[in-house]
């Protein structure tokens, strides 16, 4: 008998011989969590995605609005990415991104979130950043880790990542000015090193 509220009628099928067959349905918040999970994940890197970034940024500017504290937006692209992709193949690209991903993680810590906006465009936010100076740290200790050369297949890879920063709330209050500011300052360095 079929009256368990996780195992809901979910469809009935009247064969030939006039049986029915029921298919319990997937409890709520498993089926919530499979659906949430691939909508704001990036495929690729299991990082967040834009769109869950846009999310907990706007979490964190409410929280920040009412306890003072600082919040900085990173911005990172990849420099000279395209050959990788263009030498060793897409696949061998892919799988530098996600060891990229890794990398940014692991320099970073388990509250603060890291994103994959596309291509090889990265974004993170750090929460409750003491001092430019404390950000600036964070910022070299990424691009040493993200520069470090990619062995894979026998094939030593190097990489640059050019990084802007954006502080809540000096640089904007909104999402999108944090974001623009984090972008400019990012393309500013990029060209300052070309
Ligand atoms: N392997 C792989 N490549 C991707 C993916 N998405 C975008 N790309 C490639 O990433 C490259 C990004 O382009 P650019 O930012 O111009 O590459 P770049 O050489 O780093 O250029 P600079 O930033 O000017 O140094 C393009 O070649 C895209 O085709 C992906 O999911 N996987």
């Amino acid at each position: 008998m079929v009256d368990d509220a996780a195992a809901v009628f979910a469809g009935a099928r009247a064969d030939r011989g006039g049986s029915l067959q029921l298919r319990p349905l997937q409890p709520e918040p498993c089926r919530a969590r499979k659906l949430f999970y691939p909508a704001n994940h990036d495929r690729l890197t299991g990082l967040a995605n834009r769109s869950l970034f846009y999310d907990r940024l706007q979490h964190a500017i409410s929280r920040f609005n009412r306890s003072g504290k600082r919040l900085a937006v990173l911005f990172m692209d990849m420099d000279r990415f395209k050959p990788v992709n263009d030498t060793y193949g897409h696949a061998t690209g892919d799988r530098v991104l996600k060891l990229i991903a890794e990398r940014i993680k692991t320099e970073l810590r388990t509250e603060d979130t890291v994103a994959r906006l596309g291509g090889d465009e990265f974004v993170a936010m750090l929460e409750d950043v003491e001092s430019h100076r404390q950000a600036d740290k964070v910022v070299e200790r990424l691009r040493a880790a993200i520069e470090r050369p990619y062995e894979l297949d026998g094939h030593t890879i190097y990489l640059g990542v050019s990084i802007g920063i954006a502080y809540y709330p000096e640089d904007g209050l909104l999402i999108d000015e944090l974001l623009e500011v984090a972008d400019r300052k990012m393309y500013g360095n990029k060209s300052a090193q070309a």
